[in-house]
């Protein structure tokens, strides 16, 4: 429970709506109470007058008496419906405040945990997988905001109409309340215990219908697989069986459900008859009118319902609790990487490695050992090795993904932490291994790091990209959608627009990470061309598996097992003849093959 005193801030803000909603509560309950009372008067009026209008049998003003009397029970009868119509009035002002208090704090809500979310460092995402974190922005905060508003709402309402309901019926009569209100509690326990089963059972219901979907989506998506390998019987019976399991679950809840009501009737029951009975004793006594009677009846239907919610409301609100406890664990995850010194200035792109260790967190998998190298402002760097060597790894320490585990990185000579990470990547071009492309037109996706553009710059960072003429090619060119609804691009022409995504930032550090190996080497040769007129006084830094694409950098880092084993040009390293060397052979010698 001390887990959803988080949520006391966002009450705090909305304090003056709520004590609005707490005043429409009590105002319909008002309304809902008074409608028992006209009822008792009704009844007594009644019961009174019938003796008099029968002692009249023989007289003509009889018809007289009953005119009177008729109109009378009408003007109660029609007094009980505007009761009913204020109460109804003020019932939906209560559900305007309290229940639109809660969509703003579900509002609010997704949008901290979201905001949060962006704060947190990469490391973050690998060690959670994205249905967890889709759950808790969606699920959990839906489960939230059920707690926040609707169990809220109940539990007000109940609180509210049982101290004016119990009040009214022991002012009238002690012994009575006592009767009638006696098999309530015990109602209170069959509700919360037939609850929490009816609650474990929806859950398995749930958790089988998502298995169903899984399936069912599956199957779907790997329907040109399911008709080639002709599965189409096998799988029909795999969802029966999932379909049954389903159905099972279901009819087991019913069950529960087809117990639960009779039983509540019948505790209702009893206690009417209970209500009639010592009612009836207390009549003869003297102690009460039969009116009394028919209030206390209507006051018992009157606790029925709210007494029944209340078990649902415990577990709405023990299902909030669970939930919020789930968002609290992320909303306390603090960010990793934060900036020391939270430098704002224009980065000139010098980067150098000094005696640099990294070991990931959550595999201990010590990815670089001892690097030391310099990239001078406008120097083209190249790194070379085979796959799992450190590569990527040291790309993600120069867009500070990861903070290196010992040693320490400078960017125009200053230690990186020390500046924020807007004005860091600002000036980064990024182009990682795997590329990834929104559901969303190809300008929009080359323009996705720029906050204003204009067309001809996508034009432009797409011919530098060597990827204009494809687009061109599509009927509606740089407006076509990617994506699940769109058309689907090539291998390369995905890499290539991602590139002139890089390129449009017109950045001062330039890194592509083994972003090339789609693209055939003579539009490599292109780009890389392109490239090196675009970058004239910036760094870029390129990572890859071919020498090809490497051969004309200024400097060639060669790395091995998380180490620099060669360093130098391309023809010093063919000189020394060691492992680039090696590469460079072996490269040819693959080249040779092919073309003959
Ligand atoms: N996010 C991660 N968490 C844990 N270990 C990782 C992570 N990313 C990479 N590694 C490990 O770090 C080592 C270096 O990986 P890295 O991706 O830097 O190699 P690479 O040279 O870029 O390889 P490739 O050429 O195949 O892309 C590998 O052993 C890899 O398993």
């Amino acid at each position: 429970m001390k887990e959803l005193k988080h949520l006391n801030k966002y009450f705090y803000k909305y304090r003056y709506r709520l004590v609005l909603g707490f005043i429409f509560v009590t105002i319909s309950n008002f309304f809902g109470v008074i409608p028992a009372k006209i009822i008792r008067i009704a009844f007594n009026l009644v019961s009174e007058n019938i003796t008099l209008y029968k002692l009249y049998a023989d007289f003509g003003s009889q018809k007289g008496i009953y005119s009177i009397f008729s109109k009378t029970v009408l003007i109660f009868g029609l007094t009980v419906l505007l009761m009913a119509l204020l109460r109804g009035v003020f019932l939906f002002f209560m559900r305007q405040t309290i229940i639109v208090v809660s969509r703003l704090i579900e509002y609010d809500i997704k949008n901290d945990i979201y905001a949060h979310y962006q704060d947190l460092s990469l490391a973050f995402y690998r060690r959670n997988n994205t249905g967890d974190l889709m759950n808790r922005i969606t699920e959990d905060v839906s489960r939230v905001r059920m707690y926040v508003g609707p169990a809220l709402m109940y539990l007000i309402n109940t609180i509210v109409l049982f101290l004016m309901v119990i009040s009214t019926m022991v002012s009238i009569n002690l012994k009575l309340t006592v009767y009638s209100l006696l098999p309530l509690p015990i109602m209170a326990v069959i509700i919360y215990y037939v609850n929490s089963i009816i609650h474990r059972k929806s859950e398995h219901i749930q958790e089988q219908l998502s298995n169903l979907s899984t399936f069912t989506q599956e199957t779907f998506s790997g329907m040109r697989l399911l008709k080639a390998y002709g599965r189409e019987e096998q799988i029909q019976r795999d969802f029966e069986v999932q379909s049954e399991e389903y159905k099972r679950r279901s009819m087991n809840l019913a069950r529960v459900q087809a117990f639960f009501y009779p039983t509540v009737l019948l505790l209702v029951g009893i206690s009417v008859i209970l209500t009639v009975y010592i009612g009836g004793v207390e009549v003869k006594s003297g102690n009460i009118t039969p009116g009394n009677i028919a209030e206390f009846i209507v006051y018992i239907n009157q606790l029925t319902f709210p007494m029944m919610s209340l078990g649902w409301v415990t577990s709405l609100i023990q299902r909030a609790s669970a939930s919020q406890k789930r968002i609290n664990d992320f909303m306390h995850t603090r960010p990793e990487i934060v900036s020391t010194e939270n430098l704002k200035i224009k980065i000139q792109g010098r980067i150098e490695f000094r005696n640099v260790n990294f070991t990931y967190p959550d595999t201990g998998i010590q990815a670089l050992k001892n690097i030391s190298f310099t990239a001078e402002q406008g120097e083209f760097v190249a790194i070379i090795g085979r796959t799992g060597s450190g590569k990527s790894t040291i790309a993600n320490l120069i867009a500070r993904m990861y903070d290196a585990t010992a040693g320490e990185l400078l960017i125009d000579n200053r230690n990186i932490r020390n500046y924020t990470t807007e004005s860091l990547r600002s000036a980064m071009g990024f182009v990682p291994q795997e590329v990834f492309l929104f559901s969303d037109k190809i300008s929009n996706n080359i323009a996705f790091g720029v906050d204003r553009f204009e067309k001809e710059e996508v034009y432009e960072a797409a011919r530098n990209a060597v990827v204009y003429d494809n687009i061109m090619a599509f009927p509606k060119g740089f407006e076509t959608t990617i994506g699940e609804r769109g058309i689907t691009l090539s291998g390369g022409q995905k890499q290539r627009v991602s590139i002139a995504r890089a390129i449009i930032k017109k950045p001062q550090i330039i890194i592509f990470d083994d972003c090339l190996s789609a693209v055939d080497t003579k539009t490599e040769e292109e780009i890389l061309s392109n490239l090196g007129k675009v970058m004239i006084g910036k760094t870029s830094i390129i990572i890859s598996h071919r020498v090809s694409t490497i051969k004309n950098a200024t400097k060639i880092l060669v790395l091995d097992k998380g180490e620099i084993i060669e360093t130098g040009t391309h023809e010093q390293l063919i000189e020394k003849k060691g492992t680039y060397f090696d590469l460079y052979e072996k490269q040819l010698l693959e080249e040779e093959q092919l073309l003959n």
